[in-house]
């Protein structure tokens, strides 16, 4: 049994926090909006009212927010993490952010007595509602040894990819193969309906084959019937996607299919559709073919 906090409730957030709880840890959430906490307290958690509640007495820091900043913020901000957590505290950000920022934290932990895996996830919300994400672990081997068993509670296949900063290198990976995906099948959808195609079988049939993806499986309902909330936000996908190609940049090495999704992630933003589920993509492909997108 491990004392728990957890910061960032959101869709992500919420049900890891519960699964925790429901492995028997004492889980104390905290989030700018109070009222995500409400389903891990069923859970037998409990909702702090402020960051500085949520770490007292804390052994490890799960933090689920949605971007670099953001765990900047409640890192090494005047109320954060490091001022207020228990020196030695292990801290695990599931979060997707930049790999430099991570190695820059995870340093800055270590110089105050902390230690700091990047851990993010993929599956969606799905898979942290079923306990089934993969997460990428980057950090010591010790602490991923430490933090194996919470990793556990939330997700199937968990793998330390290596120092810190990887995981967070191996998420932007994943991001591009997701967005790459999403276009992919929004396409062929497109393609599909302007031959008057039975969309519904004809995605039953290449999901059992080479074209068959864990994007098909999860978004081809959104797809099909135009429901579009989130889910992944587009808004958050663009984020990722700034990742992917400023790293790719850094690296030297080029990543045309990424980049070319990466403006049209920026297009769909840009057409007022951040909000949406990424599967929202499928209204770009819409809007390029000159159909009325509603
Ligand atoms: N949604 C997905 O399918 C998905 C999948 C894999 C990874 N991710 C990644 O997980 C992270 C979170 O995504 P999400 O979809 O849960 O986002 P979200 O916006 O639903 O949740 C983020 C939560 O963090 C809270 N928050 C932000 N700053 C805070 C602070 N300083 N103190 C306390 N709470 C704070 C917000 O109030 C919000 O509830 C992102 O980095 C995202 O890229 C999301």
């Amino acid at each position: 049994m491990t004392n728990i906090a957890f910061i960032g409730l959101g869709i992500m957030g919420n049900p890891m926090a519960v699964h925790l709880a429901n492995a028997g840890h004492v889980v104390a959430g905290f989030d700018r909006s109070p009222e995500r906490a409400v389903a891990l307290v069923e859970a037998g958690g409990r909702a702090a009212e402020s960051l500085a509640d949520a770490v007292k007495g804390a052994d490890v820091v799960c933090v689920m927010v949605p971007d670099s900043p953001d765990v900047e913020a409640v890192l090494t901000g005047e109320e954060g993490v490091f001022q207020l957590a228990e020196t030695g505290t292990l801290i695990i950000d599931f979060s997707s952010i930049r790999p430099d920022v991570t190695q820059r934290l995870a340093e800055q932990a270590r110089a105050v007595g902390f230690r700091l895996l990047d851990a993010p996830v993929s599956g969606g919300e799905a898979g942290a509602r079923n306990a089934a994400l993969s997460i990428m672990v980057g950090g010591e081997a010790d602490d991923f040894a430490i933090a194996k068993p919470l990793f556990d509670a939330v997700g199937k296949t968990v793998v330390h990819v290596g120092p810190s900063g990887s995981g967070q290198t191996v998420k932007a990976a994943n991001q591009l193969i997701v967005a790459a995906n999403i276009q992919a099948v929004s396409e062929a959808l497109v393609f599909l309906e302007a031959y008057g195609v039975d969309t519904k079988a004809a995605l039953e049939v290449l999901g059992g084959g080479l074209a068959g993806s864990a994007v098909l499986q999860q978004k081809k309902e959104n797809m099909l019937s135009r429901s579009f909330q989130p889910g992944f936000r587009i808004d958050l996908h663009h984020k990722d996607m700034g990742i992917v190609t400023a790293a790719a940049r850094e690296a030297g090495v080029v990543v045309p299919l990424g980049a070319l999704v990466a403006q049209l992630v920026a297009s769909a933003r840009a057409n007022g559709d951040g909000g949406l589920d990424h599967s929202a993509l499928l209204r770009g492909v819409e809007r390029l073919s000159g159909k009325d997108v509603a």
